[in-house]
């Protein structure tokens, strides 16, 4: 595995090593022992996947409240996505900013999120679907969310959203801690 930084401090692009043959490839896409070398968390307690219909669904912006704050780790099994994260911790040098990373089937790659960070995926094409692991046990309690379009982060979507929940759509404009 190769661990690349990315502008938001500690979110990690992974980067997984096919090893190739006749018969195809092997890779590693989950390796404790590597990712806790990188100084990565792997106290993960669900896999999640998600499936999209088409192109322009928008999922996010989420992350849980803490006691329950979760690391995440994404990756794209089919079609292509924006994914986009915004680092919400206030004593981070990157608070409020945010980055996007083209993810696609195939990529063997996959995004790392720490703690902290609002998380949401634009798909760019159909029949896309994100699976994912995470840290801590869904607690619809201590969700929280930002707004797609929020002017505080400006974030720059690469297609038009045409697909999204009621709730995501309904977030409220951010309010700084
Ligand atoms: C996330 C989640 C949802 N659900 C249920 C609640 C609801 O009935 C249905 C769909 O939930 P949502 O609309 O919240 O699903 P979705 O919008 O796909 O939520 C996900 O979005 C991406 C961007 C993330 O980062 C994830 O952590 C998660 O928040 O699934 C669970 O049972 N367990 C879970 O872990």
């Amino acid at each position: 595995m190769r661990f690349i930084p990315t502008t938001l401090k500690d979110a990690v692009l992974i980067e997984a090593e096919p090893r190739e043959d006749h018969r195809g490839w092997f890779e590693r896409t989950f390796c404790m022992e590597e990712m806790a070398g990188a100084g990565l968390k792997t106290g993960f307690v669900q896999h999640n996947s998600s499936y999209n219909h088409a192109a322009g669904t928008l999922r996010g912006m989420h992350y849980q409240r803490a006691p329950h704050s979760e690391v995440k780790v994404i990756t794209c099994t089919r079609g292509r996505i924006q994914d986009v994260i915004i680092d919400l911790r206030p004593d981070s040098p990157t608070y409020l900013k945010w980055e996007g990373f083209d993810l696609k089937a195939g990529d063997h790659r996959q995004l790392y999120i720490p703690e902290g960070f609002a998380h949401g995926y634009l798909t760019l094409e159909d029949a896309t679907a994100v699976s994912y692991l995470v840290s801590a046990a869904y607690t619809p309690g201590a969700e929280g969310g930002v707004r797609w379009d929020d002017p505080a982060f400006g974030i720059d979507w690469a297609a038009e959203v045409s697909v999204i929940s009621e709730k995501d759509a309904a977030w409220p404009d951010f309010q700084p801690a």
